[in-house]
């Protein structure tokens, strides 16, 4: 017999809407991310730009919607007057030890967003540099012809101005490893002050302020009480980034990430929420979740420990499994249902380094495991969250203690409804979904089953995991008044597609 277990939603019951910057990644100036990446001149399937045309289509199929640039730990030493113009000077990046060419800059990545119609989330360096470097970034990218920085980017050849609206204070300067780190107190201060000169070049931009980068750092909650107190008028959002991995054969906990995910999200709203409070403040600050991911951390000796390298290097090359995509489908499933508190999400990142999308060079580019439950949620969670209620057992956790055994998401519009299920536990489950005053038809669906033996790197591999492990479902399409029921196979992630029709009583 499976474990039972029930998820009950309504039309009328509803979290928020689906913003579709949910489904944004990270392209930073590391590794292979760029050079290699998104970007390679001699590739056979290069643009007149030099940009990969496998990789874009594959990041279109993937369907993001927003790209964080230039980083991640690269920004906090980046200085973006290298990286635009004719002359591009050699220099050693410090975030991660490599020698930048700066051959791609602020210009490049924007003209290949915009081909591909990913909007752009730019950072600003806060680490070494200050507010005047980043008012004049923004002049650079938003102004009108007529003043030096503006002038500059026609002079290079873009007279239109980019209209970048998402920008990121810098990059986790809560964190020791950061170039350019800073106490609470520090960084608040100044990212009020560059916000404040930023939003006077050009009023319309969203700025989102660095919050913890993880939920373990000793400072989080203090952090973002400081900073917000400091920022509170200049700023739209806090941020958040958080990794997840399976420590030392702790299946049944790394299963549970999307339950830790849930908790941070929560703390992070209760801290903006004293904030607000203190302040007399009605507004309900949100969070742009700007990186996240399954990162085997542990094995990433830090950047202090890496030579050295110039051109690309292979750095934190990650090789999923169907069990981390199991574990992406549920971290999703945390996303969608704080949907009315967190409009802007990236997975952190989108080519080779932690990515779903891997490239050899002069080679393929192939998805692995983890492109499959994110591509499947951003092209099917689309309107509102509704609120679902589910009832279910739990399992023990070493991490995080006890923990729901199975999550849901529902997503419907006026066309289709998707519900995401999770089964963290190791046996079957049978679900009923409750939806009472509707008939719903489930039609058809995707399901990741988690597999057992380790990942091993390559487009072979990474192939015949999905023949094993990603199946397309076709289902029958029957009409279930109030009740419709499905079984999750273990440790798996569903995304099921269907129809809903609202019955007169
Ligand atoms: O918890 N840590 O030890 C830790 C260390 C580095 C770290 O870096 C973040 O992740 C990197 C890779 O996406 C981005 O460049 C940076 O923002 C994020 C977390």
């Amino acid at each position: 017999m499976p474990d039972h277990a029930s998820v009950l939603f309504h039309p009328g019951f509803r979290v928020g809407a689906v913003d579709r910057r949910l489904f944004g990644t990270l392209v930073e100036h590391m590794g292979r991310a760029v050079y290699t990446g998104i970007f390679e001149p001699d590739h056979p399937t290069s643009d007149e730009h030099g940009f990969r045309g496998d990789v874009a289509a594959l990041a279109s199929e993937l369907g993001i919607t927003t790209a964080r640039y230039p980083g991640g730990n690269f920004v906090s030493s980046y200085v973006w007057e290298d990286g635009v113009g004719p002359d591009r000077p050699r220099v050693l990046d410090l975030g991660w030890r490599t020698v930048e060419t700066n051959t791609v800059g602020t210009d490049e990545f924007l003209q290949w967003a915009e081909r591909h119609g990913i909007e752009p989330m730019m950072a600003v360096n806060l680490g070494t540099r200050g507010v005047e470097a980043a008012a004049a970034l923004v002049e650079y990218c938003n102004g009108a012809a007529g003043t030096r920085w503006a002038d500059l980017r026609v002079a290079n050849g873009r007279v239109e101005p980019y209209g970048v609206r998402l920008w990121c204070l810098g990059n986790e300067l809560d964190g020791p490893w950061q170039v350019g780190h800073k106490d609470a107190d520090e960084y608040g201060r100044l990212a009020a002050e560059a916000g404040k000169a930023m939003k006077r070049v050009d009023p319309s931009i969203e700025l989102i302020a660095c919050g913890s980068s993880s939920m373990e750092m000793p400072t989080f909650g203090d952090w973002e009480q400081t900073v917000l107190e400091h920022a509170w008028d200049v700023v739209d959002h806090v941020s958040m980034h958080a990794y997840y991995q399976e420590h030392d054969g702790d299946r049944a906990s790394f299963l549970a990430s999307g339950t830790a995910m849930d908790r941070f999200i929560r703390r992070v709203a209760a801290s903006a929420d004293a904030v607000a409070a203190r302040k007399g403040s009605d507004r309900r600050l949100t969070i742009s979740f700007d990186e996240w991911n399954v990162w085997y951390l542990s094995r990433f000796p830090g950047a202090d420990n890496l030579p050295v390298q110039d051109g690309a290097p292979r750095i934190i090359e990650d090789v999923y499994s169907a069990l981390d995509a199991v574990v992406v489908g549920d971290l999703l499933v945390t996303l969608l249902n704080h949907a009315d508190r967190v409009p802007l999400a990236c997975l952190a990142q989108l080519v080779n380094v932690i990515a779903p999308i891997m490239t050899e060079p002069g080679g393929p580019a192939w998805r692995q495991p983890t492109f499959h439950p994110f591509a499947a949620t951003a092209r099917l969670a689309r309107g509102t969250v509704l609120d679902a209620r589910v009832t279910c057992g739990t399992m023990p956790t070493e991490r995080h203690g006890a923990v729901p055994l199975v999550t849901a998401a529902v997503v419907a519009d006026d066309e289709a409804t998707a519900i995401f299920l999770v089964n963290r536990s190791t046996d079957a489950v049978e679900v009923d979904l409750l939806h009472p005053g509707s008939a719903l038809a489930l039609t058809g669906g995707i399901r990741v089953t988690a597999d057992t033996v380790a990942a091993e790197p390559g487009p072979a591999h990474a192939a015949a995991t999905a023949e094993r492990h990603v199946a397309q479902l076709e289902l029958d399409g029957v009409l279930h008044d109030d009740r419709s029921t499905v079984l999750l196979p273990p440790e798996s992630w569903t995304a099921f597609t269907g129809t809903a029709e609202r019955r007169a009583r």
